[in-house]
C-alpha cells in the first residue's frame, strides 16, 4: 500500500533550484536509506516531508490526502522528524520525555520512559538530569526517545546516530528495524553505508536536487 506520495517537488531560494522537481512513491512499511553527496538536498527534502518547510512547487500526499487536508498536529503525531543535532528544551530530560503526554494531555507514563531508555543504553536515573549535561550521543537518544514513545507511522531521520559510538548506532539501528518490522515506514539520510543489520529494502541516491536513481536492496 502506497503511504506518500511525492509529486514533483521543487524548492527554490534566492533563486537556487534546491530540489528540482522529486517524483516517488513509498509503500507502507518501506525503509529506505537516503544517500547523496553533502548539498545534495537530502535534509531539505525531508523537511518538507515532516512539513516543516514549504515546498515552492509540488504535493506530498498521505495516505492519498494532501498534507494540507490534515490538521497539523495530527500530522506531525503520525510522521515523526528526528535529527542529527536535536533541539531538547527547559532543563531536565524529564520536561522532554513529558512533552509528547502533555500535548496529548496525558499524564507521563513512566514505565513506558523507562522502558526506552533501557532500550536505548540510558537508565532511570537520566529522566532527572540535566540536559546541559548530556553528552552529543546522549541528547541524540534522548531526543529519538521523545519522537518514539507514541509510535509514529510514518519515521523521518537526519543523521541521528551520526554522535554514537557504534555500538549504540547498532542498538538504534536495531531498535528501528523491529519498529519498521511492526509496520512503521523510514526515512532515513545516513553517511553510514556499512548498515550492518540490513535494515533497509531501498535506498534513494540524491544529486544536485534530483533523485538519481532508485534501488531496490530486498
Ligand atoms: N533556506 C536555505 N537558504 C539557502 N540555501 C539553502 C537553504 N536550504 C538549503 N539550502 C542549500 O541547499 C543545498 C542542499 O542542502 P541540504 O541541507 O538539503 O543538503 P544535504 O544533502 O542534506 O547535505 P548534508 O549531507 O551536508 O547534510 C545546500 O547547498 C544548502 O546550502
Amino acid at each position: 500500500m502506497n503511504i506518500l506520495s511525492l509529486k514533483d517537488i521543487k524548492y527554490v531560494v534566492d533563486g537556487m533550484d534546491i530540489l528540482k522537481g522529486i517524483s516517488t512513491d513509498i509503500d507502507k512499511g518501506d525503509c529506505i536509506s537516503i544517500v547523496g553527496p553533502s548539498g545534495s538536498g537530502k535534509s531539505t527534502l525531508i523537511k518538507i516531508l515532516a512539513d516543516l518547510i514549504p515546498m515552492t512547487q509540488g504535493e506530498v500526499l498521505y495516505k492519498n490526502k494532501h498534507y494540507r487536508e490534515y490538521d497539523p498536529i495530527q500530522l506531525r503525531r503520525e510522521v515523526s522528524y528526528c535529527i542529527q543535532l536535536p533541539h531538547l528544551f527547559g532543563y531536565t530530560v524529564e520536561e522532554n520525555l513529558m512533552f509528547p503526554f502533555k500535548i496529548r494531555k496525558e499524564q507521563m507514563n513512566r514505565q513506558r520512559v523507562i522502558e526506552l531508555l533501557e532500550r536505548m543504553n540510558l537508565n532511570e536515573s537520566y529522566i532527572s538530569k540535566d540536559i546541559h549535561a548530556l553528552s552529543g550521543g546522549e541528547k541524540q537518544r534522548v531526543a529519538l526517545i521523545r519522537n518514539l514513545i507514541f509510535t509514529p507511522q510514518i519515521l523521518l531521520l537526519d543523521e541521528v546516530t551520526s554522535a554514537l559510538d557504534k555500538e549504540n548506532a547498532l542498538n538504534i539501528e536495531t531498535y528501528i528495524k523491529e519498529l519498521n518490522e511492526e509496520g512503521v515506514t523510514v526515512l532515513w539520510i545516513t553517511h553510514n553505508e556499512a548498515q550492518s543489520t540490513g535494515i533497509f529494502n531501498k535506498r534513494w541516491i540524491m544529486e544536485e536536487g534530483q533523485l538519481l536513481r532508485l534501488e531496490v536492496i530486498r
